[in-house]
């Protein structure tokens, strides 16, 4: 028999995010330092997936309280001990784990592979991902892996033909400047600068208590929220890209502005945080900043200033995806 508050108030359920990380982790570390906070109510980072053993972000996760899971999967490792696996057959893996997760949105921030559209499509709930892990889960020190699912497709993850593609359409977005009031809380600590974790053990980083963790001078750490009983589909994907929407798709997109700008071709860039969609970095932009690139800047500069209003924007683009989902009244 459902209590009353069951019946009358369901209660809103604390929304999960998985986050996908290749690097340092300091923009994870901000979806860290936001959650549960006002600049991203009624959620928790419940899982953190890397493509490579020594990001710091592991490091960032496995130390947060409560210690966040953690998975390691490597595309080099995974054709290993794999062999004649398929780019998309690593993307299969990862939406594999994605799924064990059961996250209401799942956040790209930094994450260095183009995902391929039979990813999409799993993540969309139009197929299935594989049922099991190819091999059982390896032994402890190295990287998460399993053998490549039935289909031999060849196909490779889509590349942007960004020559001649419609812009997005951004006429109702607002687009502001680097220096808005709005502040979010900066990420805590920073990488150390050549920081990298140590090689993760790769296996759920359960919350460990022997972990030599700093003296708890916050609040009783909450628990990690509950799994929904079903999973909802579509689960929503965006993206955090350091370019202005149409400019710069794909890797170094920084590098690559501070070039333009030196040959006077652009006077500023910027940062969003965009829908995933199969086209690379042509999802439906969700929140926009331009960035300045002032005269006599060093590219540290200028990758400092963007970093700046990343740590704000992922949290922002978070926060509209998890208001979307309430609104549509998702469970
Ligand atoms: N299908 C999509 N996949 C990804 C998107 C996207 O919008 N659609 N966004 C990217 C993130 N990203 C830029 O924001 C990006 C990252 C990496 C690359 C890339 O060329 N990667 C190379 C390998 C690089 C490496 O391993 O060091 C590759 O995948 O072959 C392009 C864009 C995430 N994925
Ligand atoms: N194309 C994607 C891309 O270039 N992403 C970039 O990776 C970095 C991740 O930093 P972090 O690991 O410190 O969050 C960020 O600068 C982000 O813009």
């Amino acid at each position: 028999m459902p209590t009353l508050h069951e019946t009358i108030i369901p209660s809103k359920r604390v929304r999960r995010i998985t986050v996908l990380i290749s690097g340092s982790g300091s923009n994870l570390q901000a979806l860290l330092d936001s959650a549960s906070t006002p600049s991203l109510p009624n959620c928790a980072i419940s899982y953190v997936i890397s493509s490579r053993s020594n990001a710091y972000g592991l490091t960032r996760a496995k130390t947060h309280i409560p210690s966040i899971p953690t998975k390691v999967c490597a595309l080099k490792t995974f054709q290993n001990r794999n062999p004649g696996s398929t780019r998309e057959d690593y993307d299969c893996e990862v939406a594999r784990l994605i799924l064990e997760s059961k996250p209401d949105l799942v956040v790209l921030a930094g994450w260095m592979h183009i995902l391929s559209d039979k990813f999409l499509r799993i993540l969309n709930g139009e197929i299935e991902p594989p049922s099991e892990p190819a091999l059982p889960p390896p032994a402890l020190g190295s990287a998460s892996t399993s053998t490549p699912s039935e289909s031999q497709n060849q196909s490779q993850p889509q590349k942007n033909q960004s020559q001649g593609t419609e812009l997005p359409d951004l006429k109702d977005l607002k687009i502001s400047a680097e220096n808005s009031e709005q502040e979010s809380p900066k990420p805590k600590s920073e990488a150390p600068a050549q920081a990298q974790a140590k090689p993760s053990d790769n296996v759920e980083a359960a919350a460990d208590s022997t972990q030599d963790s700093k003296p708890d001078t916050s609040p009783a750490p909450k628990k990690l929220p509950e799994p929904p009983m079903h999973q909802s589909f579509p689960i929503p994907i965006i993206n955090l890209h350091p370019a202005l929407p149409g400019q710069f798709d794909g890797a170094n997109a920084i590098g690559r502005a501070y070039e333009a700008f030196g040959k006077g071709e652009i006077t500023h860039t910027g940062v969003m945080v965009h829908r995933v969609v199969a086209e690379v970095d042509r999802g439906e932009p969700l929140v926009v900043r331009q960035v300045e690139i002032r005269e006599g800047d060093k590219l540290e500069d200028l990758e400092s200033r963007i970093h700046e209003v990343e740590h704000q924007i992922i949290v922002e683009g978070a926060k509209s995806i998890l208001a979307e989902l309430d609104k549509e009244g998702r469970p």
